[in-house]
């Protein structure tokens, strides 16, 4: 039975759609039979994966407004083990199209529940806000991975991301917890980098993944390229990362 992960931060530029590209990816380099859903109406976790965002013809807004079944908007195999749900811009009026639709917050969940059967790991990047989008994405998982940038303010809105969590858990979906949280963009040259790990270590109560993702420039190109970074530059301080991180995401789930 497949493990469904939201990647999500209402912050923006965290990390949230390079840690889900390079997870999904690795994962499915690692044989895991891998779905990576771009909830994030800005599609660069569909670009990312190679799929050509302007000429997608059923995507996850499609999906989402009841106009097509999942088996219709999964592109198979854009890499080996690896299928995606790709999004479209028209996501971004998915929001108000919702007004007044029973159940609204469950129209993914229903969606996944037929295929998760497929996958090991089914990957939900969230847009940078606690939007529909995002409560459809937590109804739906598992858990949740919120990456959090090494800069100043990393702890900004981070209780209102985990107040969401428990509301949903609450109200919408028993099972779900916060998976861990990852450090992105490191810089070792710095002393911040350091010292924002050091604070919210001491400040938050919830699960950190020992590998933090450095800041690594081969990580920023590989999405004009199309390309995870464990295809892009396998040698990369980037791509070795996201595999250790891939490591530890298996080991939980065992
Ligand atoms: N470890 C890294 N090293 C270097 N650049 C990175 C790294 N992680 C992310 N970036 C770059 O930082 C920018 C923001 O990253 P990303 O798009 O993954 O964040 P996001 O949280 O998904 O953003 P948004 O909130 O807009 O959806 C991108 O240009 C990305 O290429």
């Amino acid at each position: 039975m497949g493990r469904i992960i939201a990647v999500a931060n209402q912050k923006g530029g965290v990390g949230k759609t390079t840690t889900s590209i390079n997870l999904a990816a690795c994962l499915a380099e690692k044989g895991k039979k891998v779905l990576a859903v771009d909830m994030d109406p800005q599609g660069n976790l569909t670009s990312g994966l190679g799929v050509d965002k302007d000429s997608v013809e059923k995507s996850i807004y499609e999906l989402i407004i009841g106009e097509v079944d999942i088996k219709e908007v999964i592109n198979k195999e854009v890499l080996e083990n690896l299928d995606i749900i790709p999004t479209s811009i028209d996501l971004s009026a998915a929001e108000i199209e919702l007004i007044g639709v029973d159940d609204k917050e469950y129209i993914l969940r229903n969606a996944i529940d037929q295929v998760k059967d497929q996958y090991d790991f089914v990957i939900i990047d969230c847009p940078p806000s606690l939007s529909m989008l995002t409560i459809n994405a937590m109804t739906t998982a598992d858990s949740v991975i919120v990456p959090i940038q090494c800069e100043y303010y990393a702890l900004e809105g981070l209780s209102q991301l985990i107040h969401t969590v428990e509301l949903v858990k609450d109200r919408l979906n028993s099972k779900l917890e916060i998976e861990g949280v990852v450090f992105t963009m490191y810089d070792a040259r710095t002393n911040l980098s350091l010292q924002v790990v050091e604070n919210v270590k001491d400040n938050l109560q919830q699960n950190i993944y020992k590998t933090i993702i450095p800041r690594n420039i081969r990580l920023a190109e590989a999405p004009s390229y199309g390309l995870p970074i464990n295809k892009y530059d396998p040698k990369s301080t980037g791509a070795e990362s996201y595999m250790r991180l891939a490591d530890e995401v298996i080991e939980r789930e065992e």
